[in-house]
């Protein structure tokens, strides 16, 4: 497998705090990769310095072999690095349909409006939305509207997906069907790169985890080793914790 995306030494301060600090990674072609870290890490920081939303102080970060260190949101996009926000803010009084269609003009992945919506209905099919196609964004539940923020960025016919916390406030039986769509994702080639607070989520879906903590790249490895991994517990829990928690032979 290839480098799709690679981050090389990749910085950025705000103020005096070191949000992200020099982290490289790769993500391969057909890879499921968990980023994982306690709150404030950097995570979300990392994603906003991937598409263009923040520019790094320091480091590259190459798509397919090709510089984009300094691209805008809407050409990330455009190349097909799509992703979707932790918080989702879709368009209230447009339909959920014509959020999708908006989303894919923004990636300019279309032959004009009939074809964007063409696709919008789509991938509504796909992430089971069809039946509420028509209806208001703002009258969605919020499992609804995380399906809805799936949409949005597969109608940009992304390489690859950069998923903020999309099972956050889902309840089990949701977080089952959220994991059943993002293995049907990655069956349609879609290299995912996927922040997650749930252990059950990274164990299930992800062939490689990378752990952030204080907004350096901490461990490296498959998700059964960095969930029992004593640094990882230690930035999870802090030190006490983590050694009582690890005497008591505890399973994650
Ligand atoms: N635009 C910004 N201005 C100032 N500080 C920021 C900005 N964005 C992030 N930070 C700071 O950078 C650090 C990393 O934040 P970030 O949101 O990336 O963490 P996170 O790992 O995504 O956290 P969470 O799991 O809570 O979402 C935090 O200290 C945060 O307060």
């Amino acid at each position: 497998m290839s480098a799709l995306l690679e981050l090389d030494g990749v910085s950025r301060s705000f103020g005096g705090v070191k949000a992200v600090n020099d982290v490289s990674f790769t993500l391969k072609e057909g890879e499921i990769v968990a980023l994982i870290g306690p709150n404030g890490a950097g995570k979300t920081t990392l994603v906003n310095l991937i598409t263009g939303v923040h520019t790094p102080e320091a480091g590259k970060v190459l798509f397919q072999g090709e510089n984009v260190t300094r691209q805008k949101p809407f050409q990330a996009a455009r190349r097909g690095l799509a992703r979707t926000f932790q918080i989702v803010q879709p368009f209230p009084r447009m339909t959920v349909l014509e959020n999708v269609a908006a989303s894919a003009l923004f990636a300019g992945s279309h032959d004009g409006m009939g074809d964007a919506y063409d696709n919008a209905r789509r991938e509504l099919e796909f992430v089971g939305l069809a039946h509420v196609a028509d209806t208001p964004a703002a009258s969605l539940t919020l499992p609804n509207r995380k399906r809805l923020e799936l949409a949005k960025s597969l109608a940009m016919q992304p390489k690859v997906l950069l998923l903020d916390e999309v099972n956050a406030g889902l309840n089990a039986t949701e977080i089952d069907g959220a994991l059943d769509l993002i293995r049907r994702i990655a069956a349609r080639g879609v290299s995912i790169l996927i922040i997650e607070h749930l252990m059950k989520v990274v164990l299930s879906v992800s062939q490689r985890v990378l752990v952030l903590h204080h907004g350096q790249l901490i461990a490296e490895g498959p998700p059964q080793e960095m969930v029992r991994d004593r640094q990882v517990i230690e930035a999870y829990l802090g030190p006490k914790f983590a050694e009582r928690f690890q005497m008591e032979g505890a399973h994650v």
